[in-house]
């Protein structure tokens, strides 16, 4: 396979548990730098992109909790009300029962001459803008109390708010919510990025994303592996093969999407033609007889074959460099048939939907090394034998578990898009709601088997083909807006994608320039 010499593979920024981010903190307190200096220059950062984003408040109201996120509050407080902004600070806790870093911020502020009140359920919230300092990454457990309050008061607020670290009541590591969470306009995160705000609530509560690092360099620890690495749009022009000026259609691989049970013919159909435009070389698809006309009719470049059952398959798997099983594959026996003979032929598989779904009934206890498994929340909770609300209240972890059972690659789809394999986690930043609609999945897979085919080994294929998809998906919804989004016109939108003499990722970039 040859790969562009002239796009580098970018570098995939790190994620980290809030764990690590203390474990971070204490280190770079150890090496001199005074946990009340980084709690300053947190704050000082928060406060510059504050003023830059909204260049024209004139009121803060600053909710502070009673830890060093409250800290942070406190100290920004101070740096607004030194500016001239008339600065409202709401306690959680009063400053006589703080201590530390936090007791500091909030002598500091008070000294300042920043009026401060208690919390109170009639509080009213005066700012311009809200700034949450309630709960950063100490929270632990379900949040309690007046915190609770607080939090669904702002977010009744309607007014705009800026999160210091991480919106409050948002889990660091899983990115789900704790009883109730900040909607922030915009977080400003510091130190390390955490996994917890790209996947699962966060993309509903995070807005948009700023990282500060406030000088420490995270990567320099080696022995802090991140826990998960965001996917960036660069990694398509750097890991897509090139294409020989003398290739034929051998060199681009052969797909084969087996699915479209009697009744379920479009799921197949889609995946195929996904399949097709992301550059398989030939793609064919083995459906149930009824489908074939209107299959042909749709995308005449498919090989489409009409199977009443496995019997009719003849050696076409083994024809194929790459087998999807699974859209519209149905449980019944249509379905297993299919299934069987795609497990039966050595060659790397693409499982989805009903698919997955008899991995986790009739064809229990498989595990392989060259598959990619595509569930979404409802399927890894079949595969796992939970509840999808166990899968969602910590994502990461399922996508992990799914890996270390089933094998080969897992991508657990939902907002924030996991892939876990055998070189870790790694998060989509893209992607958008009008995703959430019928048929998105057979189009991811049909990617996937696109990308199998043109030769690329099963983690990298399944970290491209997710980034493919969800930055197609946005480029279409920046065209015709998220509303009404199809499955169906991703194809066109991915096919730019991968051609980037076509798009030079620009608009990509632009579009997730704060995430
Ligand atoms: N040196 C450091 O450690 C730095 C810390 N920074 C800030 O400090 C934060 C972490 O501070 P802390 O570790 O003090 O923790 P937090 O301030 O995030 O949370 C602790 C506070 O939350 C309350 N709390 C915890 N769980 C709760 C629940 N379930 N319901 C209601 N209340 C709950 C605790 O009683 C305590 O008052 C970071 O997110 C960041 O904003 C920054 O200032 C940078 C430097
Ligand atoms: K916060």
């Amino acid at each position: 396979m040859t790969r562009p010499a002239d796009h580098p593979a970018p570098t995939l920024r790190p994620l980290y548990r809030a764990e690590q981010v203390r474990e971070l903190d204490r280190r770079t307190i150890a090496r001199g730098i005074e946990g009340f200096a980084l709690m300053q220059r947190a704050a000082a950062a928060a406060w510059q992109d504050l003023r830059s984003r909204w260049p024209h408040a004139r009121a803060l109201s600053v909710l502070c909790g009673g830890g060093n996120n409250g800290g942070d509050g406190h100290v920004l407080a101070a740096l607004a009300a030194a500016e001239g902004l008339a600065v409202q600070r709401v306690l959680l806790k009063p400053v006589e029962a703080l201590t530390g870093d936090a007791r500091r911020a909030a002598d500091m502020a008070t000294a300042a001459g920043v009026s401060a009140e208690p919390w109170r359920a009639d509080v009213r919230l005066e700012g311009d803008v809200v700034v949450d300092a309630l709960l950063g990454t100490g929270l632990g457990g379900e949040v309690r109390g007046e915190a609770r309050e607080a939090i669904e008061a702002v977010n009744e607020s309607g007014l705009p708010v800026l999160a210091i670290d991480i919106p409050s009541g948002l889990h660091a590591d899983t990115g789900a919510t704790l009883g109730a969470a900040i909607r922030a306009t915009r977080t400003v995160t510091f130190i390390a990025d955490k996994l917890g705000l790209y996947t699962g609530a966060a993309p509903a509560h995070v807005g948009e994303l700023v990282f500060c690092a406030l000088g420490v360099d995270a990567e320099a620890e080696g022995d802090l592996a991140p826990a998960a690495r965001r996917l960036e749009a660069g990694l398509i022009a750097a890991w897509l093969p090139t294409r020989p000026r003398d290739a034929h259609k051998g060199d681009h691989g052969h797909a084969l999407v087996l699915g479209g049970a009697p009744g379920f013919g479009g799921a197949a159909l889609l995946a195929a033609e996904a399949c097709a435009r992301l550059g398989a070389g030939k793609v064919s698809l083995a459906t149930a007889p009824e489908h074939v006309t209107a299959s042909l009719v749709r995308r005449p470049e498919v090989m489409v074959h009409g199977v009443r059952g496995a019997g009719d398959l003849d050696a076409l798997p083994e024809r194929a460099d790459v087998l999807v099983v699974g859209p519209g594959l149905g449980q019944g026996s249509w379905g297993q048939g299919m299934l069987q003979a795609a497990l039966a032929a050595s060659r790397p598989l693409v499982v989805d939907a009903d698919g997955l779904n008899l991995l986790a009934s009739r064809f229990r206890g498989r595990q392989r090394d060259d598959w990619i498994l595509t569930p979404h929340p409802g399927e890894a909770a079949r595969l796992l034998g939970c509840s999808a609300g166990e899968v969602e209240a910590d994502r990461p972890g399922a996508a992990l578990a799914l890996q270390r059972r089933y094998g080969g690659v897992v991508v657990l789809k939902g907002a924030g898009t996991l892939v876990a394999g055998p070189a870790g986690l790694a998060v989509c930043p893209h992607g958008n709601p009008g995703m959430a609609s019928g048929g998105m999945g057979d189009a991811l897979s049909g990617i996937l088997g696109a990308l199998l085919a043109q030769g690329l080994e099963l983690e990298a294929a399944a970290r491209l083909g997710v980034l493919v998809h969800a930055l197609a998906a946005d480029r279409a919804a920046r065209e015709g807006g998220e509303r009404g989004l199809l499955a169906g016109d991703l194809a066109s939108c991915a096919r730019i994608l991968v051609n980037p003499t076509v798009s030079d990722g620009k608009g990509e970039d632009d579009a997730a320039a704060t995430r």
